[in-house]
């Protein structure tokens, strides 16, 4: 057990105290999730079965990258251990005890795509308006319901639930979560909220079920216990009620999806509902320099929700932070490739060793473009998943249908694609017939002539159930791989995107391509021991943001880009935190509440404690954002980072007034007071209750041709919203018809009229 030589006192405490309740609360670096692996490692070496370890995890990645390390120490027993997302390993034991709960084994996970078009439709049943009852807005509020677990009977019953719905002008909520679990219930199919509510209620309602996994799971081990919500949290104590071997590990500071119903609350619970509780305290951050963990303790020390708790490194000083400070997005992209570039090359680094992190997927634009120019490789986590995309989801929806021919949210997909001649009305007189008959869609279409009459609108159907029929004894029989191939071809989809020649048509094509290729590895993968079409829809069904772009080319050296919440957990040497303006992060939508910009602010906490060795942020003064170019002011959080740390560098891109050069880059400069003028937000200006959005679309600003043709020269450095960064070569007439022609970098030569250019003068 040499590993227990590499930890130090508090941790081996944590490792080797294997029985009854154990809690870490510790600040992020301090090796809590390395604690949870060699715990998991030492149960075995003491002979525990692998089988009777249950280990949470936040993403299937941490999950898999957890498993690899204690393979490392115990071998391929390690395959064995129950361990994933809350939401894989409950959907596992759904699948087995489904029949307990009047689903069938084979039920469809329907997506947030899935429940919002379930939603859509029912509003429309239900003659209710879309925009009073917003489908994503609904959605929020059922899945908040369920992750309380308030099922849609205690919904309608109980004044405190809908009272909130009811005076915002919503009194049919009630009627629409009540419709919506019916349909969906109907479709034998389960949205994400309901593989941890169905679990709870399984266990609530089947004593023997829970008797069995009371039983199976003698030791449970949660990662990220700060982001657990009530659902899940329920899930885990009664698993636990009996041998008491749980240990959770977290970090409050750390708590970021408050939003999704994760409960700091579960922290404080858990001392009173475990009074045999040990507490272990983790201090010594191992990941990041001194300046960084300082930087990091200093800013979450402004929340007044949060336990306290020392962090300190044994780790050299580090260097200081860096502020980059850019004119616009597309500049704040430059100046991090540049200076990405710049550190690569400085210190060996490999582009695996950064990572870029903002506040939401859409900014991932201005970096990407950059570091194509500069050559960089990179890998962007999130935004539209590959399993997100049309021809995929497609695809997919026929898998699905195919296994589950209750799934109504694929029948609508699929019944007409590729085109068949079932239209609107055909489609819609399935559905009344399914209603007056209580049958599934899928029941009505299989004896279509019994329940549509013999129009001329028959054989079409007649056809479609025909075909679904054949490919579900191509599925009985064949692996996931033949199954699918099979189903790509016969139903005419793989042919209608072959057939489309345009660019993306055959991007399309070999998206699908790629499916098959993806169901091809799984299919070949030994360590999978199920191969059949439903063991990979599973699989699919729960990859979360975090999982996607693995690598499959074997190179996995690129830079991450990513949101700050899907970085939870992982570190890197360098890491660019970008975006650091108000309205932005803190994000405009949580200025309401000082809980809300205390999220805000743990999930800054987040982003600075992912870096090792240095820590880059940036903002920009302008930024197209829904279509008009808008000031931007630097965040609060900015102001925060203690100065003493802080170094401002701008490079050759940026020439606004009182720029510091590349001179003093690595000094410390110390900030004056207007260093970020023109407006400088400061703390008090932003009444944080009841605050109205301050409206930031201003119109353009001095530097913006279109306002102010007149300005443009000659040899000008200029930036256009969408042919990027290049000079003027030349200017020509007068007045509204003035017009310049422009080398882009990028877009090549193009003459534009200027009274209407999206153009800004960089210098
Ligand atoms: N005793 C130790 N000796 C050397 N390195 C350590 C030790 N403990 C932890 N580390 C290293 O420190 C880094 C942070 O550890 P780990 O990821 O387990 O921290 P964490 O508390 O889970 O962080 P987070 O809160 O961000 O999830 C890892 O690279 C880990 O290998
Ligand atoms: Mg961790």
């Amino acid at each position: 057990m040499d590993y227990l030589d590499s930890l130090n006192e508090p941790q081996r405490e944590a490792v080797t105290y294997t029985e009854g309740p154990l809690m870490i609360i510790a600040g992020a670096g301090s090796g809590k999730t390395r604690v949870l692996t060699y715990r998991i490692a030492y149960l075995m070496q003491l002979g525990v079965e692998p089988f009777h370890i249950l280990a949470l995890t936040f993403t299937n990645k941490a999950a898999r990258e957890m498993r690899q390390r204690i393979e490392k120490v115990v071998g391929n027993e390690a395959r064995n251990l129950w361990m994933g997302t809350f939401h894989s390993v409950f959907s596992k034991i759904l699948r087995i005890e489904a029949e307990k709960l009047g689903y069938t084994s084979n039920f469809t996970i329907y997506d947030t795509d899935d429940s919002k078009s379930l939603i859509k439709q029912i509003l429309k049943e239900l003659n209710l308006d879309d925009k009073i009852y917003k489908p994503s807005v609904v959605l929020n509020r059922i899945s908040g319901a369920k992750n309380r677990l308030i099922s849609w009977q205690a919904y309608l019953n109980n004044p405190i639930f809908y009272a909130e719905d009811a005076a915002e002008m919503k009194p049919e909520m009630g009627r629409i979560y009540k419709t919506y679990c019916e349909r969906c219930f109907q479709a034998n199919a389960m949205d994400f909220d309901d593989l941890l509510f169905n679990t709870n209620v399984l266990f609530r309602d089947h004593i023997d079920v829970l008797h069995k996994y009371q039983h199976k799971f003698r030791y449970v081990l949660i990662d990220e216990f700060q982001d657990t919500n009530l659902s899940q949290y329920l899930i885990t104590k009664k698993l636990a009620a009996v041998n008491q071997n749980i240990c959770v590990v977290g970090d409050d500071a750390q708590s970021i999806y408050a939003f999704r119903g994760a409960d700091i609350q579960n922290i404080l619970n858990f001392a009173k509902d475990y009074p045999d509780l040990k507490t272990v305290k983790l201090e010594q951050n191992y990941r990041s320099t001194k300046t960084i963990v300082h930087v990091a303790n200093k800013v979450i020390e402004n929340n007044k929700d949060q336990l306290k708790k020392l962090v300190w490194t044994d780790n050299e000083q580090g260097t200081h932070i860096v502020v980059l400070k850019a004119a616009t997005d597309n500049d704040e992209g430059q100046q991090v490739a540049y200076s990405l570039f710049e550190e690569k090359m400085q210190n060996h680094y490999h582009n695996k060793d950064f990572a870029i992190l903002y506040r939401t997927n859409y900014q991932s634009r201005a970096f990407e473009e950059a570091l194509r120019r500069q050559g960089i490789k990179y890998k962007v986590y999130g935004g539209l998943s590959f399993y997100q995309r049309k021809e995929i989801k497609d695809l997919l929806a026929y898998l699905r249908f195919v296994i589950n021919p209750k799934d109504e949210e694929a029948f609508r997909r699929i019944i007409n694609l590729p085109k068949r001649g079932i239209g609107d009305t055909t489609v819609q007189k399935i559905v009344i017939a399914a209603h007056e008959n209580n049958l599934s869609l899928w029941e009505v279409v299989s004896e279509a002539s019994k329940y549509l009459g013999k129009g001329r609108s028959i054989s079409p159907i007649e056809d479609f159930a025909l075909m679904i029929k054949e490919f579900q004894i191509v599925v009985e029989k064949k692996d996931a791989f033949e199954a699918t191939s099979h189903i790509a071809k016969g139903s005419g989809l793989l042919r209608e995107l072959f057939e489309d020649k345009t660019v993306e048509g055959r991007a399309r094509y070999e998206n699908v391509q790629e499916l098959l290729n993806a169901v091809k590895e799984f299919v070949d993968n030994p360590e999978k021991e199920d191969k059949s079409l439903i063991a990979f829809l599973q699989e699919v069904a729960l990859i979360t943001t975090a999982d996607e772009n693995e690598s499959k080319d074997g190179d996995d050296d690129y830079v991450s880009l990513m949101t700050i919440h899907s970085a939870k957990g992982l570190e890197f040497k360098v890491v660019y935190i970008v975006g650091l303006e108000e309205d932005l992060f803190p994000s405009q939508m949580m200025l309401s509440s000082r809980a809300d910009l205390e999220e805000e602010r743990r999930l800054f906490y987040v982003a600075i404690t992912r870096a090792e060795k240095k820590l880059f942020i940036s903002y920009a003064l302008q930024r197209y954002r829904f279509g008009n170019l808008r000031m931007c002011e630097p965040s609060r959080f900015i102001d925060e980072i203690d100065v003493q740390y802080l170094t401002t560098k701008n490079n050759r891109f940026s020439t606004l007034k009182g720029e510091d050069t590349l001179t003093n880059f690595g000094k410390p400069l110390v900030r004056k007071a207007d260093d970020f003028s023109p407006s400088k937000p400061s703390i008090k200006t932003y009444p944080l209750q009841n605050q109205k959005n301050p409206q930031r679309e201003h119109t353009p600003s001095a530097n913006f041709v279109a306002s102010n043709p007149a300005k443009l020269r000659e040899g000008m450095k200029v930036e256009h919203q969408k042919f990027g960064f290049g000079r003027v070569l030349k200017i020509d007439n007068q007045g509204t018809d003035k017009r310049a022609t422009i080398l882009f970098d990028n877009a090549g030569e193009k003459t534009l009229l200027l009274s209407f250019a999206k153009l800004m003068i960089i210098e």
